[in-house]
């Protein structure tokens, strides 16, 4: 049976890497029909025929792109890179999956003498943060592993995902100052959330559904 009940086609941008597993097991607790080639296969489009629905596996950070110039209408992105990229997009729905947290975090009684370094994969984020601190920083950006930054000298500080605390335990750090906690988030692209709205009323009912306490 086809998900959607209209003839609207849909196509969802979905996050390669960390949080896809959840992300498909949230899709199919949803009712979606996620074929094994969403899950095993190199595919980077993937229709689902039946159903009027498209995915499209993306790099996280770049999901936002794709559903803003609309070649997505709706994405599942974490809440870290709707703060980031800035895109112009809608903000539907609070998922409730892929917890974790955006921390300043640095070595223990690490008293910086000159201006705050601050290393992180989060330049924007950082810089307004310590903004609205009042507080002047030199933000260094960095792709990844960014808990090197402190303990060999690059920064003062980091500004980065927290989950468990392991990476930063193992690495001699502590977390200093809690900037915001992130989830990940459905967003749709705004002429799509117009002109196709049954098929986004229809995709976030289902949603929904599956999201604790929002029955
Ligand atoms: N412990 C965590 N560390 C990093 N991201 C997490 C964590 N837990 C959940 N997330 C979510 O997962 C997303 C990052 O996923 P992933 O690490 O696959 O992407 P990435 O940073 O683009 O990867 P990479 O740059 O390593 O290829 C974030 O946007 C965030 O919302
Ligand atoms: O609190 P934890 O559970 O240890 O998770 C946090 C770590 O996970 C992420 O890194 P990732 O594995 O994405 O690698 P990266 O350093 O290349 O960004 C994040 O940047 C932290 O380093």
């Amino acid at each position: 049976m086809a998900f959607f009940a209209n003839e609207q086609k849909l196509t969802i941008a979905m996050p390669k890497g960390r949080i896809f597993e959840e992300a498909v097991h949230f899709l199919q607790q949803a009712g979606l029909e996620v074929t094994a080639e969403l899950q095993d296969s190199r595919k980077l489009v993937i229709p689902v025929e039946n159903a009027r629905l498209e995915f499209i596996l993306a790099k996280p950070t770049d999901v936002p792109t794709y559903v803003e110039y609309g070649v997505a209408d709706v994405g599942v992105v974490g809440k870290d890179v709707l703060l980031e990229e800035e895109r112009d997009v809608y903000e539907l729905l609070d998922l409730q999956i892929g917890y974790c947290r955006m921390m300043v975090a640095g070595l223990p009684d690490w008293k910086p003498t000159e201006a705050l370094r601050v290393a992180t994969k989060y330049p924007k984020i950082a810089s307004r943060y310590f903004r609205e601190q009042g507080q002047q920083v030199e933000v260094i950006k960095l792709n990844g592993s960014v808990e090197l930054a402190p303990m060999i000298g690059l920064a003062d500080r980091i500004v980065d995902i927290v989950s468990t605390g392991r990476t930063l335990k193992e690495n001699g750090l502590v977390e200093l100052e809690h900037i915001c906690e992130i989830t990940t988030r459905l967003i749709a692209n705004r002429a799509s959330y117009r002109m196709k709205s049954e098929a986004v009323d229809e995709i976030a009912g289902k949603f929904l559904e599956v999201i604790p306490g929002k029955k």
